[in-house]
């Protein structure tokens, strides 16, 4: 406006360029143009700022919505993963674990539980999350754990609602016979009991107790329950009633679920104090304490809520009716909310009392007790002629079932059993052992045990002080290693060789061609017992140096054993890598197997037993259930069968009353892996011994029963033993000296220990064990006496056995080229000659060379080197290979033998009842003396 009117108002001026109206013109268009430029830029920055804005924000926008998402995810997955977990454990249990109130399983057949409830749910857990809910079981170890639910004042009838539910599912879902409640209602009226307090026994132990006299009498009995189980039933620390339960091992002793419903006016302070204390040392003996308890009401006697938690879940139910679960991990409670559930209805009383509480009167899931089977057929009669047979278990229709090897037409030659940890395996083979010795007296049947894994399951065939073993047992394996399973596979074949040969003398002799046993018998009127070896984890023989050797022994015994009588029982958890890599091998070998047992076996092992396709188990799910295959796994020959059991006690019973009947017999061969043979193992080998014998050990084999060499007068009868391991070699030398006075042609025989071991070494244990065992017999001298070895070496009747232990720490030296008189130079030579006998230990070979050119001498030469060089330099002889840990090669200079691999002496935990009556030992003989060592 103001411009047009400068143009052409009456200031209009010449019309020159550079006039002043123009100039103000020119200047003012100018600043309108540099002012609109100015907004236009404004504008678009501010444009610019507000888009950066808008995708600052969306940006932030975005990445908080992911994030979320992606923690939504994740606790998604978490609770997907736990549910998962939950689920699993809920569904290796019976449905009454889970399902929900309405369920048709409470209304349909009874679901057997077959093992120990791991866990039941309670109720329902919400976990918040910034978007939504996430729900999951809220479950409870169903056996053996303390919850405490405490609740505010408008919360009680879901307390109780809870705790109900819980001891409802518990009992439901447990084993028949596992659990009983003991409910406690002090004051109440059982109204807080709901169904509960209405269950007949044997689930509940004689009804609600709510007088305040009922509830003490309770609390009183049920913690005499306690202490008894721990005094008389438990061992040790990790035994637990619950652990039995879920091992199958608790005997019918039930666990115990107190339910404390409500804290009534009739729980005085000293019951509460019991209770408390049920709760903190109830656990091991599976009793569990579930308590609800008012949080508004002061406690008995000034007791502690915190003592009580200290070891149960707690829960608290707060006015609105839903709970905390106030023994949660501390980010899971703010977050965590559970929903209490309905009580349990008149479905679950019914399905209590009609079907659960008949059950457990009736004794289902008991076990089929093998010895009411046994106790119908005759012992100690049964004829091995072509079979060997014994009951051990029931078949489907409950008639006895038997398992049988022989060489009659349709018997299998021998067999494999197979089934996973806890399936039974071990109590099948037990059962069959002892069903057979009470069957067959020992003439018609050897026994050969090789337990191959790390226990002790086969202990009980060795003999005890006290407690002799069975005569049918030959040789035991407790812990065997695989080169004492060839030892033993390798003398079956000699069996089997000598077999061979009696037949073809016999034929010769009466001209009637004698194939088998029962021909010999009829023959000759000879009875040859048939030979069974049993092998439990049986592939770990056929592994290691030894293994080809074992599976080649094995492929022959299992060929040619048959008409010789000699069978093989294998038993593993899993065929899978058994004989990985020599397929044929094992083919020929399991061919020959044709009894085939699978307990509690999953389809795809079933399938290898049987080379067949599986597709089911064949089981019923309980411990020792199984299918049996007389016919190497033919579909038509299948027969479910439940395995009788045999408790330690019946069969520990049954054994005694074989020897009863039997005697027992000097010749078994124990081993205990590498770790040698105790004295008490072979004590009545020993006592055979017609004349003093130094034995060493056992062979690692079955025959002759020990290694040694009679003690005869003569140069060089000596032992010289070199070994690193100073505990083994003290507790080797000193088993001799306990062998040889357990031998009653030695009755008359003096020991004296030369004991240059320091005081307090661990390794001298197994010498004072044995000094201390053998008292007056022994005499025991130290360095600064050795100059009376002489004197009192050579003052018993009979021979004498002196035992030199730690050269290495003395600081004798014997001279080399010097003709003085040495106490061990007179020892190494002068004394064998004079039935003074050596027995030196020298921690290495060449330690020799402190005994003087008279310890070169000794003959008798062990050596437990890990290196057959240097083992065949001492020895005398270079041994096929080096001696595992343990054990030692031992060789006679002066003998024709090849080295022996021996398994030696050793003390063992106990060591049998010295000899009665022995002469006057050494001890005595010198204690008048005025030499008479310290
Ligand atoms: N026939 C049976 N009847 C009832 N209970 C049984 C039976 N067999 C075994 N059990 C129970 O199952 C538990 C495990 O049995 P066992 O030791 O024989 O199993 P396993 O298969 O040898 O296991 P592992 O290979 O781990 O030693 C035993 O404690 C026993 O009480």
């Amino acid at each position: 406006m103001r411009i047009s009117a400068l143009h052409n108002g009456p200031f209009r001026g010449p019309a020159v360029a550079d006039d002043g109206p123009t100039r103000l013109v020119h200047a003012v268009e100018a600043a309108e143009d540099a002012a609109r430029h100015l907004r236009t830029l404004a504008a678009s920055a501010a444009e610019r700022e507000r888009r950066r804005l808008v995708d600052d924000q969306h940006e932030i926008a975005t990445a908080a919505r992911r994030r979320q998402a992606r923690s939504t995810a994740s606790l998604f997955a978490a609770a997907d993963r736990v549910r998962l977990d939950i689920a699993e454990l809920l569904e290796r249990g019976p449905g009454y674990a889970h399902a929900g109130w309405e369920s048709p399983v409470w209304a349909e057949q009874y679901d057997e539980p077959v093992e120990a409830t791991q866990v039941v749910r309670v109720a329902t857990l919400g976990l918040a999350s910034p978007s939504s809910i996430v729900e999951l079981p809220f479950v409870l170890p169903a056996l053996g754990g303390n919850v405490v639910i405490t609740h505010a004042p408008g919360g009680t009838a879901p307390a109780h609602n809870l705790a109900q539910a819980f001891v409802t599912r518990a009992l439901a879902s447990a084993l028949p016979g596992s659990l009983r409640v003991h409910p406690l209602d002090p004051g109440g009226l059982g109204q807080n009991l709901g169904i509960l307090s209405r269950l007949p026994e044997p689930l509940v132990a004689g009804g609600v107790r709510a007088t305040h006299e009922e509830v003490s009498a309770e609390l009183r009995a049920l913690r005499e329950h306690v202490h008894r189980l721990n005094s008389q039933v438990l061992l040790g620390d990790d035994d637990s009633l619950v652990g039995r339960w879920q091992t199958g091992s608790a005997g019918g002793i039930p666990c115990s679920l107190v339910l404390a419903a409500g804290l009534g006016p009739n729980l005085v302070a000293d019951d509460a104090q019991q209770l408390w204390s049920l709760a903190r040392t109830g656990q091991r003996c599976g009793v569990a304490v579930i308590a609800v308890i008012d949080a508004g009401r002061q406690l008995p006697g000034g007791l502690a809520l915190t003592d009580l938690l200290e070891n149960a879940e707690h829960l608290h139910v707060d006015h609105e009716g839903g709970a905390t679960w106030e023994s949660s991990p501390p980010v899971l409670h703010h977050n965590a909310r559970i929903r209490c559930p309905n009580p349990p209805g008149s479905a679950q009383h019914r399905f209590l009392t009609t079907v659960l509480a008949p059950a457990v009167r009736r004794g289902v899931n008991r076990p089929v007790v093998l010895a009411d089977l046994l106790a119908t057929q005759p012992a100690g009669t049964g004829s091995t002629l072509t079979t060997v047979a014994a009951t051990v278990g029931q078949s489907a229709n409950g008639s006895p079932i038997e398992l049988r090897v022989g060489d009659d037409e349709d018997v299998a030659i021998g067999g494999i059993v197979v089934g996973p940890s806890g399936s039974g395996k071990t109590t099948l083979l037990h059962a069959f052992i002892h069903a057979l010795v009470r069957r067959y007296p020992p003439e018609e049947l050897e026994l050969y045990l090789l337990d191959m894994k790390a226990g002790v399951e086969f202990a009980e065939y060795a003999p005890r002080p006290g407690r002799p073993a069975v005569p049918h047992v030959r040789a035991v394996g407790i812990e065997a290693d695989a080169t004492f399973a060839l030892g033993v596979l390798s003398h079956l074949l000699t069996v089997d060789a000598g077999r061979k040969r009696l037949f073809k003398e016999a034929s010769v002799s009466s001209g009637r061609e004698i194939k088998n046993l029962a021909q010999y018998r009829e023959v000759t009127g000879e009875v040859l017992p048939r030979v069974l070896f049993v092998a439990d984890e049986f592939q770990l023989m056929l592994a290691g140096p030894t293994e080809d050797a074992a599976w080649d022994t094995l492929d022959v015994l299992v060929k040619q054993g048959r008409s010789q009588g000699i069978h093989v029982l294998l038993a593993t958890q899993s065929l899978n890598s058994v004989g990985a890599g020599r397929g044929s091998q094992k083919a020929s070998v399991f061919d020959q197997l044709e009894l085939r047992v699978g307990l509690r076996c999953k389809p795809d092992e079933l399938s290898l037993l049987f080379d067949r396709t599986v597709r089911d188990r064949l089981d019923t799910g309980r411990r020792g259930s199984g299918v049996l295959n007389q016919a190497r796994g033919d579909k038509d020959a299948d027969q479910l069968f439940q395995a009788g059991l045999l408790d330690a006690d019946e069969r520990q019973r049954l054994r005694t009353d074989v020897v009863i009947r039997d005697g027992s017999s000097p010749r078994i061969r124990v081993s205990r892996g590498s770790g040698g043979v105790d004295v008490s193992d072979v004590a009545p080998a020993l006592a055979a011994a017609a004349e003093p014998t130094i034995y060493l050990g056992a062979p690692v084999g079955v025959e002759p029963p020990l290694v040694g060499v009679p003690a005869r007068p003569g140069d060089g009868r000596g032992l010289l033993l070199a070994a690193r391991d100073e505990l083994r070699a003290v507790s080797t030398i000193s088993a001799v000296l306990a062998g040889l006075a357990l031998q009653p042609s030695a009755d008359d025989a003096g020991f004296v220990v030369v004991d240059l071991l320091p005081e307090r070494i661990p390794g001298r244990r197994p010498l004072d064990q044995v000094t201390e065992w053998l008292g007056r017999r022994v005499v025991t001298v130290g360095e600064d006496q050795l100059d009376l070895l002489p004197s009192f070496a050579t003052r018993a009747a009979g021979p004498t056995f002196v035992a030199v232990l730690g050269l290495q720490y003395a600081g004798i030296e014997v001279p080399y080229y010097d003709d003085e008189p040495h106490p061990l130079a007179w020892l190494c030579g002068t004394g064998p000659s004079t039935s003074v006998f050596p027995l030196i230990w020298l921690d290495t070979p060449d330690r020799h060379r402190k005994l003087g050119p008279h310890g070169e001498r000794l003959q008798l030469r062990a050596d437990a080197g890990a290196d057959i060089i240097d083992t065949g330099g001492f020895i005398g002889r270079r041994p096929p290979f080096a001696a595992s840990r343990g054990r030692f090669w031992f060789h006679d200079l002066a003998g024709t033998g090849e080295p022996v691999l021996v398994d030696p002496l050793q003390p063992g935990e106990q060591l049998p009842p010295s000899r009665p009556g022995v002469v006057a030992g050494l001890g005595e003989r010198l204690a008048g003396s005025s030499e008479a060592p310290r």
